[in-house]
């Protein structure tokens, strides 16, 4: 199964404009394939990663800036995303945005996984999200960007820092905290208003629920604990949660 996803991946995901990037192309540490096979294979074998033959540090470029954007289901992310975009010049890149793209896009080799991943609540496999989200980055030719949905889970966490974390400068977490009952309310009235998500539906937001409470909060935590979260309260209508979030990132010199 992991060596068909390896596979493929190159192909799915490897398809960002050359000279937008990061990184130059021919520079990128490990390649998708590469980075799986590592994971995938036994612990005994496993060679350590290795580390860029360079140094970002050096360079003269600024690094691209990012925020993390968490809070449980239909806490409302997305909708202050936008908010953000309109008011502090962000490129927005939603990670499950970005799966359900790829879960459409013709000739995907990933769709039917994605789509088994996305309707019992669970978390794709790092290599596949991490490099959706650094191809957009490069094809967008932007340099802040706010990064919603992710990291999710220790894998995606784990696949950020061997992927990326170097290559950017990452600002603070946005957190939308959000009670259970007010999520699901949320989430029920946009499947209810034409979503056409295959995960507005009790039976998908108890697991979307659980995979949260059990792998998404204790990121949050580890985020807070390095003192890099900005708590929002979730619950209030839309513009008064976006006075709160505009009171952040003004304080955080945007
Ligand atoms: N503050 C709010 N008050 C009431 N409704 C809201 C609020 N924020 C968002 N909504 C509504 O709740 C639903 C979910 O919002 P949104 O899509 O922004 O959440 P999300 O956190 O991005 O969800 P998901 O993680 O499931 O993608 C939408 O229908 C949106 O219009
Ligand atoms: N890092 C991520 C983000 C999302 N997913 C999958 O997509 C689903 C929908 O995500 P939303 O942020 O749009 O609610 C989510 O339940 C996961 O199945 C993921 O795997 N990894």
């Amino acid at each position: 199964m992991w060596r068909a996803l390896a596979q493929t991946a190159l192909r799915a995901v490897d398809r960002s404009p050359a000279g937008a990037g990061l990184l130059p192309p021919k520079l990128a540490p490990l390649t998708l394939t590469q980075q799986l096979q590592l994971r995938h294979s036994s612990k005994a074998s496993q060679p350590k990663p290795q580390q860029p033959p360079y140094k970002i540090a050096s360079m003269s470029v600024e690094k691209p800036k990012v925020v993390f954007v968490l809070g449980g289901p239909g806490a409302g992310k997305g909708t202050q995303c936008s908010k953000i975009v309109d008011r502090f010049q962000f490129t927005h890149l939603s990670a499950g945005d970005l799966l359900r793209e790829e879960r459409s896009r013709e000739g995907s080799e990933f769709g039917t996984l994605i789509e088994d991943y996305i309707r019992n609540g669970k978390i794709v496999p790092v290599e596949v999200t991490c490099s959706l989200l650094e191809n957009a980055m490069k094809a967008s030719g932007k340099s802040r960007f706010l990064i919603d949905g992710f990291p999710r889970n220790q894998d995606n966490l784990d696949g950020w820092n061997r992927q990326m974390a170097e290559k950017v400068d990452m600002q603070f977490v946005l957190f939308f905290d959000c009670g259970e009952d007010v999520c699901v309310q949320r989430c029920l009235g946009r499947g209810q208003s034409g979503s056409g998500r295959t995960d507005d539906n009790m039976e998908s937001l108890k697991k979307r629920i659980s995979t949260y409470n059990n792998d998404s909060l204790p990121i949050i935590k580890f985020f807070e604990g390095a003192g890099q979260v900005k708590r929002i309260d979730a619950s209030p209508d839309a513009d008064a949660v976006f006075g709160e979030v505009e009171r952040v990132f003004l304080a955080s010199g945007f």
